[in-house]
């Protein structure tokens, strides 16, 4: 452990009854920083959190915090005693406490500076505090979140955790409060741990995202190492849209459905499967032969059988050899119709998952496999 290291989590486990929902998670979370803990809906997620706050004990394993024991195994500390703030998913404001009153509760009543630290706390989050005299149920749900934010931060906490705190709110109330959310709590330099079922929402806020499944913890790293590199097809769609194709590599290359591509691992040779990202896929209208190079020639062609519009983007099924369908998103003011014949293109590097079983080379070196079943996804 190192002193940056705010919270540790070892070998965390937890039943109920028969049913095991935590199995020996181990989770680090660095002073300051924020981790978003996703995963499909009964992962663990939530008694994970639960179990931090100390609403819930571990059955074995220990949780510290900046040094201190808060659990090991069911000898824990109080949650009142933690110096945790906790945000649920719809903010639990009390509907008969005015405004001031929320966010003031856990401060002292006569104290000599609570006023102005309440309205230190709405300018933090933010709110006018013209809003203070009023009611929970006359502030939008965005403005109940941030209610609950502020009454959550009036504690001073070491750490902050974040259950769904958003998933109330409407589309554009949900990123704009997101975004302030993270602002203001990376500006006040908190710890925080958010729980999500929201891919995106967990790339966009986090440093370092946690994925769940069936109690375990996969994978954890930054969002872009995760989302480029995820340890198996699994988490690869859990994190956004992926097509996974079976391959041939070769030094720095894979055969697949769509041609040769070129892939992350160098090292890797024989029977592999790889991931690309639908940004990375493109479409184009067939040029004149005549206008591009041989070495330049897209090896894969299509016909557009699908034109799925999206707003700004279209979602854009093409059909290629052996009746293979793939989908690709284009700018709406761009997006090829419906027959029309296309090239398709790939940028980038794709992902190579590791599999142990299909690192040893073939006896044979095999030929590009163009198409195959399997595009998976997407
Ligand atoms: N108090 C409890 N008693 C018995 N089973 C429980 C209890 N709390 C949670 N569980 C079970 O533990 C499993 C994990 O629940 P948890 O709420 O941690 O999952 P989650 O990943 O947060 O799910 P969601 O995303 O749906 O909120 C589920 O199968 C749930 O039914």
């Amino acid at each position: 452990m190192t002193a940056s290291d705010a919270l540790h989590i070892n070998g965390v486990c937890k039943a109920y009854g028969p049913h095991t929902v935590l199995n020996d998670i181990d989770l680090v979370v660095a002073t300051g920083s924020r981790t978003a803990i996703v995963g499909p809906s009964g992962s663990g997620k939530t008694t994970l959190l639960r179990i931090i706050a100390g609403f819930e004990t571990p059955d074995t394993g220990s949780v510290t915090l900046g040094g201190v024991q808060m659990a090991n195994g069911p000898t824990a500390m109080p949650a009142h005693k933690r110096g945790i703030g906790f945000v649920p998913q719809d903010g639990a404001l009390f509907p008969h406490l005015s405004i001031a009153d929320n966010i003031g509760f856990g401060l002292a009543r006569h104290a000599p500076d609570r006023a102005d630290r309440i309205t230190e706390l709405m300018d933090m989050v933010s709110l006018d505090a013209a809003l203070l005299k009023r009611w929970p149920h006359e502030l939008s749900g965005g403005q109940q979140q941030r209610v609950a934010l502020a009454r959550a931060l009036a504690l001073r906490p070491a750490l902050m955790l974040l259950d769904e705190p958003f998933s109330a709110l409407d589309t554009g109330l949900r990123a704009s409060t997101r975004k302030a959310v993270a602002q203001l709590l990376s500006k006040a330099g908190v710890t925080t741990i958010l729980v999500t079922h929201d891919q995106a929402e967990a790339l966009s806020f986090a440093d370092q995202v946690a994925v769940m499944r069936a109690g375990q913890l996969v994978q954890a790293g930054p969002p872009r190492e995760l989302y480029l590199h995820p340890k198996d097809p699994a988490i690869a769609s859990f994190l956004g849209e992926s097509m996974v194709l079976p391959a041939q590599l070769t030094k720095g290359w894979a055969d697949c459905a769509l041609g040769r591509v070129a892939v992350s691992n160098q090292q890797r040779i024989g029977s592999a499967q790889i991931m690309l990202r639908p940004e990375q896929l493109h479409v184009a209208l067939i040029p004149t032969v005549t206008s591009i190079a041989p070495t330049e020639r897209p090896s894969v062609y299509g016909s557009v059988v699908d034109c799925d519009f999206g707003g700004a983007e279209c979602s854009v099924t093409v059909e290629l050899a052996q009746a293979l369908r793939v989908t690709v998103h284009c700018p709406s003011s761009t997006a090829p119709a419906v027959g029309t014949r296309v090239t398709l293109s790939v940028s980038g590097n794709a992902h190579v998952f590791d599999s142990t079983e299909l690192s040893v080379p073939p006896e044979e070196p095999q030929g590009p496999v163009l198409a195959s079943a399997n595009v998976a996804a997407v």
